[in-house]
């Protein structure tokens, strides 16, 4: 952080003991205090941030942000150093807004999208409009920070220091627009409260993480705290009115006054989607809005981007551009790296595609998104993440089998678990399919069962460069992998 400091009142915070010490700087983690830190000890998923209270202490702490679990647990100790104890009953909402008003600034016009699927392409758009447009834009979230200021990111929604860190910095750097990803994660752990949102997008509604939100509704209620909690009551909220349960909430917050912006398909929707022709390098689509009608091409492959550009034009409609500038931009959209990304030809004509599917609803939509541009057969390769939802694996085998000729399901970050227990799961919804772990040799046994007018999705990894195994990554990348077996089975290279 940098060299300023701040009292606790100026970060919003009030001591138990009244002391209002400056501090040098936030952690959320023990081993990243230095002197003079405020210290954020929250109750964690495995264990409670309080128990590494005395690390931070060693480490020269001079204040500690937690919760009532927290205080009680260290409360002693912390008195006994001398450090400032601040107790509140929602310490990761405290911490946001602390992070925001220690870095200070964030982008004037800011946007957040939140879905199953469907974020990063939104966020990436919705940027690359504004770009079209001439206005200085970022996005953040699952790819980094890209646009024109660029930084790596480890979190599709990064906690709210290191969050704030890249918004101050974009700012500092002359960027006006930003359109970030709000996962549901960062939604249930406060990562983005502090944001100001001109406008906050939802896509759509599927499975996925109910190895950490437990229910359906619990998940949902996650996504829904950035309309009730995170979107100002002036912010224009852009539902996908697709899908039934946003339609619902697309209900509620007009019955209470909020400013919405409705598109999709459905004949309601103020946006509407009410054409789509596809062809080999992209499709046509029609979009109607207030009266007004576009006719727009889009060099994007698959139904789905079509749902993701509508949200974005929503999304960029409610920072003050008109619909007719926005359509023009539309044409200069390019896919997010390993989104329905044509990876390899063969000298056959059988191409090869990579796709960051990994949800069933995703893994559906992905495949069916290839019949229109395919004549042959549709060939897919699966594998789920390990340390992730469990339930979600033999549901995406199953959208594989019913949407695919041929499956073949292999590895995909099999991190703590074992890899031939994953791939058994995701083999209950696809017992026909191929199972061949190593993931390389199932991209080369499936690229080589290609004909002419095949094709083949290679799902789950999209645009990561590595395969998790235990506590190592490797390096993989699907793209490069499909290009080597094209090569190999084609003769370019021995
Ligand atoms: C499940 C989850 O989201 N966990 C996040 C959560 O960790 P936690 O609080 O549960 O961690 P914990 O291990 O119980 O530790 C408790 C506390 O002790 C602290 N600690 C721990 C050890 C130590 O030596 N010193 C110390 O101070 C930790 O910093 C933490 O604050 O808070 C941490 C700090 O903010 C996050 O780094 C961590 O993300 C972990 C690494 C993670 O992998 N999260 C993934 C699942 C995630 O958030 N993914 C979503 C995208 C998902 C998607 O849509 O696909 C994302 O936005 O990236
Ligand atoms: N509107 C959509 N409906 C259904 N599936 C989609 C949609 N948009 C994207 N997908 C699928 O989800 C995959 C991931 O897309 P994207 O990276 O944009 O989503 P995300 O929500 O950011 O994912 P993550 O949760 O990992 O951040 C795509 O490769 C595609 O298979
Ligand atoms: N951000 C998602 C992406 C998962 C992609 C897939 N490759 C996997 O590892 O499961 C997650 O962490 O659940
Ligand atoms: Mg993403």
């Amino acid at each position: 952080m940098s060299g300023s400091q701040k009292t606790l009142a100026e970060l919003g915070l009030t001591a138990r003991s009244g002391q209002n010490p400056s501090v040098t700087g936030i952690s959320v983690d023990s081993r990243a205090v230095a002197q003079g830190h405020l210290f954020a000890a929250l109750p964690g998923v495995k264990v409670h941030g309080a128990a590494f209270v005395t690390a931070a202490l060693e480490n020269g702490a001079a204040a500690i942000l937690t919760d009532a679990a927290g205080a009680e647990l260290a409360g002693p100790e912390i008195k006994a150093a001398g450090a400032a104890l601040v107790v509140t009953e929602e310490p990761r909402a405290a911490l946001a807004y602390a992070a925001a008003l220690w870095f200070g600034r964030q982008p004037e016009n800011m946007v957040a999208v939140t879905g199953t699927n469907g974020k990063t392409s939104v966020a990436s758009f919705t940027r690359q409009i504004w770009q079209a447009l001439g206005l200085p834009a970022v996005n953040l979230g699952t790819t980094g920070v890209e646009g024109d200021w660029e930084a790596p990111l480890h979190h599709t929604t990064p906690e709210p220091i290191t969050l704030h860190r890249a918004l101050a910095g974009a700012a500092e750097a002359g960027i006006t627009h930003a359109a970030m990803e709000a996962s549901s994660h960062g939604l249930a752990q406060r990562r983005l409260d502090a944001v100001r949102l001109k406008a906050a997008g939802f896509t759509n509604f599927t499975q996925d993480h109910l190895d950490y939100h437990h229910t359906f509704d619990e998940y949902f209620a996650a996504k829904q705290g950035l309309f009730d909690r995170v979107l100002s009551d002036e912010g224009t909220a852009v539902l996908n009115i697709d899908d039934p349960r946003i339609a619902g909430l697309a209900d509620q917050m007009l019955e209470d006054g909020r400013c919405v912006l409705t598109v999709g398909r459905h004949e309601d929707a103020d946006l509407q989607l009410t054409a789509q022709r596809f062809d080999g390098t992209g499709q046509d689509v029609r979009l109607s809005y207030d009266g007004q009608v576009a006719m727009v091409r889009l060099n994007l492959i698959g139904g789905f981007q079509a749902e993701n550009v509508l949200i974005a034009v929503g999304l960029v409609m409610a920072t003050g551009v008109a619909f007719n500038d926005v359509m023009a931009a539309l044409p200069s959209l390019r896919t997010v790296r390993g989104r329905m990304q044509l990876a390899a030809t063969r000298t056959n004509g059988a191409s090869v595609f990579v796709d960051y599917a990994h949800t069933p609803d995703a893994v559906a939509k992905a495949l069916k998104a290839m019949q229109p541009h395919v004549m042959g057969r549709i060939i897919a390769i699966v594998g789920a993440g390990g340390d992730r939802d469990r339930t979600k694996r033999p549901l995406m085998g199953e959208a594989a089998a019913a949407n695919a000729d041929l499956v073949f399901v292999t590895d995909d970050n099999p991190r703590s678990e074992d890899p031939a227990a994953i791939r058994a799961e995701v083999m209950l919804g696809c017992p026909n399919a191929f199972e061949v772990g190593d993931r390389a040799e199932a991209i080369l046994r499936a690229t080589d069962a290609l004909g002419p007018g095949d094709a083949l999705l290679i799902a789950g990894k999209g645009h990561e460069t590595g395969q998790i195994v235990g506590d190592v990554t490797y390096p993989f990348d699907d793209v490069e992998q499909a290009s080597l077996a094209v090569a190999v089975l084609d003769g370019k290279i021995a």
